[in-house]
């Protein structure tokens, strides 16, 4: 579908309204769309190319559709993907919820894919802490288990984004891959 030469797939998944595509726009576009909120249908591809050391490398994004109703499509998505971003909203205990059980797929299905679980909104936590329905530490144990990095970040501030450099992990996956 993008016709693009790809270096590394990665693909975004997780619950409807999580913050998946906001996430890759602040990621690729260092920017955040303010308006009525958009699901993705299906799928949505987009490239970023960047430096690793002396090489160029492509990513290949796949932000998928976290409605259910796109379930099987999803899959087509992480086939081969060398990185998934699990992502769950902060202040959303059901989308965590949701997360392990992309997590469970990828454990099974694609076992070299390297998971890195993504808790979104982080911004609304510092309005007000009592908002958080997923905790911090439960993760982290969790993250531990499953061989995952965890990171909380805010697509809306960009603060602690952490979304971009700790994204930029990723390309740890294209050194693995080479
Ligand atoms: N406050 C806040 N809102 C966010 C953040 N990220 C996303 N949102 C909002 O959450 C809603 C859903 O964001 P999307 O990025 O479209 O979510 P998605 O996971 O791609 O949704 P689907 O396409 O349905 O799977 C939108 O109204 C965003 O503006 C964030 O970091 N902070």
């Amino acid at each position: 579908m993008s016709g693009q030469r790809v270096d590394v797939k990665v693909v975004m998944l997780g619950k409807e309204y999580v913050g998946k595509t906001s996430l890759v726009e602040r990621y690729v576009h260092d920017r955040f769309l303010v308006g009525p909120y958009q699901n993705t249908i299906g799928a949505a591809f987009v490239a970023k190319v960047m430096s690793v050391g002396d090489r160029t490398v492509t990513l290949g994004i796949w932000d998928t559709a976290g409605s259910e109703r796109y379930e099987a499509m999803s899959r087509i998505y992480y086939r081969g993907a060398k990185a998934a971003i699990v992502c769950y909203d902060l202040t959303d205990s059901s989308s965590f919820e949701r997360a392990k059980f992309w997590v469970k797929e990828l454990r099974s299905l694609e076992e070299g894919c390297q998971i890195y679980l993504c808790g979104t909104k982080s911004d609304l936590l510092e309005e007000d802490r009592r908002r958080r329905r997923v905790d911090f530490h439960d993760v982290q144990d969790y993250a531990d288990n499953i061989k995952a990095q965890l990171f909380e970040t805010s697509s809306k501030t960009g603060q602690s984004m952490s979304s971009s450099r700790k994204l930029q992990r990723i390309t740890s996956v294209w050194r693995l891959s080479r």
